[in-house]
């Protein structure tokens, strides 16, 4: 328990140097901001005491020019007071919006970064809502801090100063009702506030339904799931409202409790306060100030209630972003005195030695103490079991391989491990005689041209897409989208649809470059100038997810991306399961004339796309249980015969 209490500290000590860190750049708008607001505090604290001496020792003058100029010292008081509470409001908002857009920005960051057993651990809903709701709760809490933290304390503290040296007597009366006030609000606001909390992971849960669903929209509905889904959403959603129900009523006793108090301290002090004037010991406007000022503290302890909630609140989600941004870099750069170079005689390319792995060894480690319990996509159905087992693969330079095995063999699994998205568990992974685990993250993914099974098409251009923001030359991206078979739709996209427009938008070197002959549509393209024509069509807005193109055309699109960059070596997992066998021969051929020089890895389904290569790996269960060549495993390996007769039957 009090190791507990104690890691908690020095998580919270961990958290406040974040913050800190994160607001020292704007320390000097901060404090030009903090003293405006304390200028206009105090303007607000001086109000009350000036209607008093008007009252009490002005007025009684009768004369007429004395009033007037206090009249207008209480006007200055009051506009001064609104604009300078106007001012350094403003700067307080633009301090936490510069801050949390920094905050946000490092976050992101720091979530590209982490590993795939990292995301795993977290749970993408998880990281999500800490990129949005909880850098939300740190922007409330940092605009709060600047606002009605300086304003309350001065408050609080001046007026109470202030009404003891203005009604010693009556300053009492509200001595009595504030400690009551206090353990009111803190009895509720310890009730409360974990509540919070709790409506905060219920909102997790419900953003990771949904998500799923927009994800999953078409297989929801061609299950005839949707009644499922919208009781499952329904119950997500009565759960954050019931909680966040429980949080209101809980936190809502505080405003009538301030009220009865407020109402009952200010029944007393105009009792007591009409004895004294009677009596002769004190004067009207005093109790009129005091009134004001009474009125005046008691929000201000209103506000310490707000600045608490918000507080509680922001250091939850501050927690969490912490953790994140503090998490140590999973995928560390070793030097070759920790992970020797292969001894391989041999010069190859890839090695695989005695390669196992298991995913979710990593959860072993560091689970966040206060992290949602929200279920990853797939992290929650995994077991501490090994995944791949005793891979060993070689392949040399200009080699390819072939991947092949059921559903949940591990092939992706390979390819992840290869790319260095997860470390192996046990062995090694060489690239060029070098443990992956000694090359540059950076240096590493370079080599790479990867489609990964159902890959991500961005709301963008054709070009956009295959470019991915690579600055690749337009000759290159359009022999990669030859190669990859794609052309021959591309130069299909838009003909019939409304004459394109975005001939200015396009970029020099795309209405230059044109080494592909695409004229044999120039009848049909409806554009004022031909010569753009194959410049215009990949300009052509393709929607998010590739919603506006067939599984096959996105498929060549992805193919395309990976080739583009000619990389040293490729890796299509799964990428032409959508296409037909006269294009899906068509690609390997393509692939094999220009890119001899790329070593090449494929994960197929079907034997037909890997059967011409170098190698082929046949998988079960995560273990190797063929290797060779087509002939060689023919004869050697059961299950590749099997899936050969049963795809290929005596063709
Ligand atoms: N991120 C993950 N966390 C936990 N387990 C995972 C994760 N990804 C995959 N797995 C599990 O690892 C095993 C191998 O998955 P993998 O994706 O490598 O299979 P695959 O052979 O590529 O399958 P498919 O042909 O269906 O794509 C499966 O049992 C899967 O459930």
């Amino acid at each position: 328990m009090h190791q507990l209490s104690m890691c908690r500290s020095k998580q919270m000590g961990i958290i406040m140097k974040n913050i800190i860190k994160y607001l020292k750049p704007y320390s000097f708008r901060m404090t030009i901001g903090f003293i405006i607001k304390v200028g206009g505090t105090f303007m607000d604290l001086g109000l009350p005491w000036v209607l008093a001496y008007i009252i009490d020792d002005v007025i009684p003058l009768s004369e007429v020019k004395l009033i007037l100029y206090w009249g207008l010292v209480m006007l200055f008081l009051s506009v001064g007071a609104r604009a300078m509470n106007v001012i350094a409001n403003r700067m307080a908002s633009r301090v936490a919006g510069d801050t949390v857009e920094r905050l946000r920005h490092d976050l992101f960051w720091k979530i590209e970064q982490l590993s795939g057993a990292q995301v795993d651990q977290y749970t993408i809903p998880s990281l999500i809502s800490r990129m949005t709701s909880d850098t939300y709760n740190i922007h409330q809490m940092v605009g709060m801090m600047q606002r009605l933290g300086v304003r309350a304390p001065i408050i609080l503290i001046g007026g109470i100063i202030i009404t003891a040296t203005l009604e010693p007597v009556l300053t009492l009366v509200l001595i009595a009702i504030l400690p009551l006030l206090a353990i009111a609000v803190y009895l509720v606001s310890k009730k409360g506030i974990p509540m919070y909390s709790k409506s905060q992971a219920a909102a997790d849960t419900m953003i990771r339904i949904v998500r799923e669903n927009i994800s999953g929209i078409r297989v929801i509905k061609a299950l005839s799931k949707t009644s499922h889904e919208k009781r499952r959403f329904s119950k997500g959603n009565e759960e954050v409202v019931d909680r966040e129900f429980k949080a209101g009523a809980t936190m809502a006793i505080i405003n009538p409790t301030m009220n009865l108090l407020l109402n009952v301290g200010l029944t007393l002090v105009v009792i007591v306060g009409a004895y004294r004037v009677n009596s002769g010991a004190s004067e009207v406007g005093k109790i009129v100030a005091f009134l004001s000022y009474f009125t005046m503290i008691l929000n201000a302890m209103l506000m310490v209630t707000r600045i608490f909630i918000t507080l509680s609140k922001a250091s939850a989600s501050a927690g969490r972003i912490s953790e994140v941004l503090c998490a140590e870099e999973d995928l560390k750069l070793y030097t070759e005195e920790t992970y020797p170079a292969s001894k391989e005689e041999v010069n190859l390319h890839i090695e695989f030695k005695q390669v196992s792995f298991e995913y979710n060894q990593t959860k072993k480690t560091a689970v966040p103490s206060d992290s949602i319990a929200v279920v990853s996509d797939k992290a929650g159905e995994a077991e501490s079991s090994t995944c791949v087992e005793d891979i060993n693969i070689k392949i040399k330079p200009r080699e390819s391989l072939g991947i092949i095995g059921s559903t949940g063999s591990g092939k992706t699994t390979l390819i992840n491990l290869l790319m260095r998205y997860y470390d192996v568990s046990e062995g090694a992974i060489y690239i060029n005689s070098k443990d992956i685990r000694t090359i540059p993250l950076n240096n590493l993914r370079k080599k790479f041209g990867v489609v990964f099974q159902n890959d991500t098409i961005f709301a963008d251009t054709v070009k956009g897409n295959i470019d991915l923001s690579r600055g690749l030359p337009f000759p290159q991206i359009v022999q990669a989208a030859e190669d990859a078979q794609a052309k021959e739709y591309i130069e299909q996209l838009g003909i019939g649809d409304t004459p394109v427009e975005c001939t200015e938008a396009l970029p020099i070197h795309a209405v230059t470059a044109n080494p592909v002959d695409f004229s044999a549509n120039k009848d049909t393209i409806s554009t004022k100038d031909t010569i753009n024509n194959k410049a215009i069509r990949f300009e052509y807005p393709v929607a998010i997810k590739g919603a506006n193109l067939s599984g096959g055309q996105k498929q060549r699109l992805l193919v395309a991306r990976a080739l583009a960059g000619k990389p040293e070596i490729l890796i299509l997992d799964d990428s032409s399961s959508a296409l037909d066998y006269k294009t899906d021969s068509s690609l390997r051929q393509a692939i094999k004339r220009h890119y001899s020089d790329t070593t090449i890895l494929m994960v197929a389904q079907r034997i037909s796309s890997i059967m011409h290569m170098d190698h082929i790996l046949v998988l079960e269960d995560g273990k190797m249980i063929g290797y060779g060549t087509h002939d060689q495993l023919l004869e050697s390996c059961e299950v590749y015969q099997e899936i050969y007769q049963s795809q290929m039957g005596n063709a």
